[in-house]
Order: C-alpha cells, then sequence, then structure tokens
C-alpha cells in the first residue's frame, strides 16, 4: 500500500493541467481530489468569472489563501490550484509549510492550444488574450520554478501519462509518499 503523507498542491500556469491531472493522480493514488478555484466558486455561489465581475481579483485572491491555508491543514490530499495562486508569498509559505509543490511545467504554444477556445478564465478577457497569455507566462515562470518538484508536459502526453510521472516523481520523495 502506498500512503500519502503530505498534501499535494499542483501548480503553473493556466492551461497546464493542474485541475485535471491533479485528478488522475489522486485517482491513481486512491486519495482525496480538491481544488481551490472549485471550492472558491462552492463558497461564493458563483463562478471564478462572475467573482472576479463583481468582487475583483483582489477578494478572489483573499479566498484563494483562506482555501488553502484550510486545506493544507487538512487530511493529505491532492490540491490543485488556480494559476495565480503559487505568485503570493503567502501562499507558497503555506504549501512549503504543509505540503508540497508540483510544477507542471508546459510551454506557451501548449497552454494556448488548451486555454484559447474557453471563456471561463476572466485574466485571458482582453483584446489580445494570446499576447496576455504570453505576458502572464514571462512574469510566472520564475515564481513556479520555486516549486519543489518540476513535472514536464508535452503535446503528446495524455492526462494519464502525466498523471504516471507525477507519481513517479512523488514515489522519489519517501517524505511525500510512503510503500509501494
Ligand atoms: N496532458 C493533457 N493532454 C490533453 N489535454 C489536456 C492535458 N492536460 C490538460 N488537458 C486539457 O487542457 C484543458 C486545461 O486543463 P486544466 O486541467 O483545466 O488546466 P489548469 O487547471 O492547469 O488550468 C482541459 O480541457 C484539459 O482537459
Ligand atoms: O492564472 C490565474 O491567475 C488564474 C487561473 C485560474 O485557474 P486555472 O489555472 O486552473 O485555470 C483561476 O484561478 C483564475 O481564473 C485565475
Ligand atoms: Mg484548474
Amino acid at each position: 500500500m502506498r500512503r500519502l503523507k503530505k498534501t499535494v498542491v499542483m501548480v503553473g500556469m493556466m492551461g497546464a493541467g493542474k485541475t485535471a491531472v491533479g485528478t488522475a493522480v489522486a485517482r491513481a493514488l486512491s486519495v482525496p481530489f480538491l481544488d481551490s478555484d472549485e471550492e472558491i466558486v462552492k463558497a461564493a455561489q458563483r463562478s471564478i468569472a462572475e467573482i472576479f465581475e463583481r468582487d475583483g481579483e483582489a477578494f478572489f485572491r483573499a479566498r484563494e489563501t483562506e482555501v488553502l491555508a484550510r486545506l493544507l491543514r487538512g487530511a493529505p490530499c491532492i490540491l490543485s490550484t488556480g494559476g495565480g495562486a503559487f505568485l503570493s508569498e503567502t501562499n507558497r509559505k503555506l504549501v512549503q509549510e504543509a505540503g508540497v509543490s508540483v510544477w507542471l511545467r508546459a510551454d506557451l504554444d501548449l497552454l494556448w492550444q488548451r486555454v484559447r477556445h474557453k471563456t471561463t478564465r476572466p485574466l485571458l478577457r482582453t483584446s489580445n488574450p494570446r499576447d496576455t497569455l504570453r505576458q502572464l507566462y514571462e512574469a510566472r515562470v520564475p515564481v513556479y520554478s520555486l516549486a519543489e518538484i518540476v513535472v514536464d508536459s508535452a503535446a503528446d502526453l495524455s492526462i494519464d501519462d502525466m498523471a504516471a510521472k507525477v507519481v513517479a516523481a512523488l514515489a522519489l520523495r519517501k517524505d511525500v509518499l510512503e510503500g509501494e
């Protein structure tokens, strides 16, 4: 039996697969999956886009920190975050103290292919979303690189392939994943 000893926090850009791959990792390890975006939506009773529109990004970020702090106090799980969560030093400290961070690294073209047809991400509702994504990417990559574990994406790796790579990386860390 494998036992998860720390919460695994998935970080990275919008479209990196944090939600999809995180779900598959949790299934593979038979542990709970949680997504900070989903927790915020549930509590606020409105979508991420509506929260940004009506309450503003600062309100969203404050809720994000509360959710991370609460979930990191709970039993070990796979916790996917929104792409901006790891940018905050407070959030990074919370993650570092109680969990382990995993950056799903993907190049800009792959990310764009994944997010271009979706309208659910308020930060990309600009006149040139491709360029906005590039700017966010350039500003954020140095911060994501502070994550403890990095797992590389590629266009030919499925969600399950990526989940298997994450599990293999976690298995190298006996303080995170114990047993066979
Ligand atoms: N490895 C993958 N292969 C194919 N599609 C993927 C992969 N990872 C994610 N996706 C798809 O890309 C989109 C964005 O993934 P998502 O998990 O929502 O990313 P994030 O939570 O990091 O923003 C979704 O439609 C998802 O199904
Ligand atoms: O990158 C960001 O700042 C955001 C990413 C989104 O989550 P995903 O990364 O899961 O799309 C969501 O939290 C919100 O739209 C803000
Ligand atoms: Mg997500």
